[in-house]
């Protein structure tokens, strides 16, 4: 099967590599077009725009950073809306909210193309794996011709329903993320500052009802101030921005929430925004009598 991919941030570096390691061809585009010369080592053919990769191929998935880039890999100069139609199926990965993906949906199938959205939840170790989860909404006979890509990419999918289900699903988990991350970064601050051994903490915690793999996999780095970026924090902030929105929309009062996203956005205006999300601890850290 021939699929194009066009994002190779961590998130699509490592999925694209599954891609090819488990036998499907394909051809990559990234804007900094550089980056592809490493998946090309692995067998990958190049795009030399986002236009060019749904020509050739049947299938396009599409990782990237953000709103603004999910949309202007589609609308502008050389983008998918260009050769898309009847028979191309485009499946945008990123996490977005509702409007970017209907907007994108909209435009895609008006030429008579399909659209899927399909957020992920997992992180840079998942998607090397191949142990994502994938949040699925759209066309349904995109999602089952698109099976055997999700089945290497991911261990699990769920088909949603219409487009926005997908991108309102991945808001939510990653609100709670970003949340819960923000309580244990306050956590091993206060466990320190009152005298315990935060490494205690995290073998109580991992003992314990809240016992997770976030805390297990993330808080032993963090205690060394390592923040090796696997999710980055940026990405975390617009991620409680867009659910903090979609909390707006539905007159849902989320104050635990709101009060986390100002941790990433004063850990972002700190310069930490490339870093790994668990950064929000130094900004935590720096709070003292
Ligand atoms: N990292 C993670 O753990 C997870 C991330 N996600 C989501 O997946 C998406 C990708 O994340 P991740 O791989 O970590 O992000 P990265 O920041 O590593 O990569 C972002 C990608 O988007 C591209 N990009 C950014 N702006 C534009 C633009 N204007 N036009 C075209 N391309 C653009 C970048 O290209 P260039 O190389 O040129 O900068 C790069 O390929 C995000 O939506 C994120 O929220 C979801 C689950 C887990
Ligand atoms: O979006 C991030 C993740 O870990 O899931």
């Amino acid at each position: 099967m021939e699929v194009g991919f066009l994002g190779l941030g961590i998130m699509g570096k490592a999925m694209s590599m599954n891609l090819l390691k488990n036998g499907f061809k394909v051809t990559v585009w990234n804007r900094t077009l550089s980056k592809c010369n490493e998946l090309v080592e692995f067998g990958a053919s190049i795009g030399e725009t986002p236009a060019q990769v749904v020509k050739k191929c049947k299938l396009t998935i599409a990782m990237l950073s953000d709103p603004a880039a999910a949309l202007s890999v589609v609308f502008d100069k050389d983008g998918v809306l260009e050769q898309t139609g009847s028979g191309k199926g485009y499946i945008d990965m990123s996490t977005v909210d509702p409007e970017t993906s209907s907007k994108i949906s909209q435009a895609i199938t008006s030429k008579g193309g399909a659209f899927l959205e399909a957020p992920v939840s997992g992180s840079k170790q998942p998607a090397e794996t191949g142990q994502l989860v994938i949040l699925a909404a759209g066309d349904k006979g995109l999602y089952e011709e698109s099976i055997p890509a999700f089945d290497v990419l991911g261990k699990k999918s769920f088909f949603l329903g219409q487009v926005g289900n997908g991108a309102k699903m991945k808001l939510v988990i990653n609100m709670i993320m970003g949340s819960v991350m923000s309580a244990f970064s306050e956590g091993l601050v206060l466990s320190e500052r009152s005298g315990l051994n935060p490494h205690d903490l995290l073998d109580v915690l991992d003992l314990g009802a809240i016992a997770n793999p976030m805390f297990k996999g993330k808080g032993p780095a963090m205690l060394k101030s390592n923040y090796s970026p696997a999710f980055p924090l940026k990405h975390q902030q617009k991620d409680m921005r867009l659910a903090l929105a979609l909390g707006d929309e539905n007159a849902v009062s989320m104050p635990v929430a709101a009060a986390a996203n100002e941790s990433f956005k004063k850990a972002r205006s700190m310069g930490l925004g490339d870093l790994d999300f668990s950064s929000v601890h130094e900004i935590l850290k720096m709070t003292k009598d």
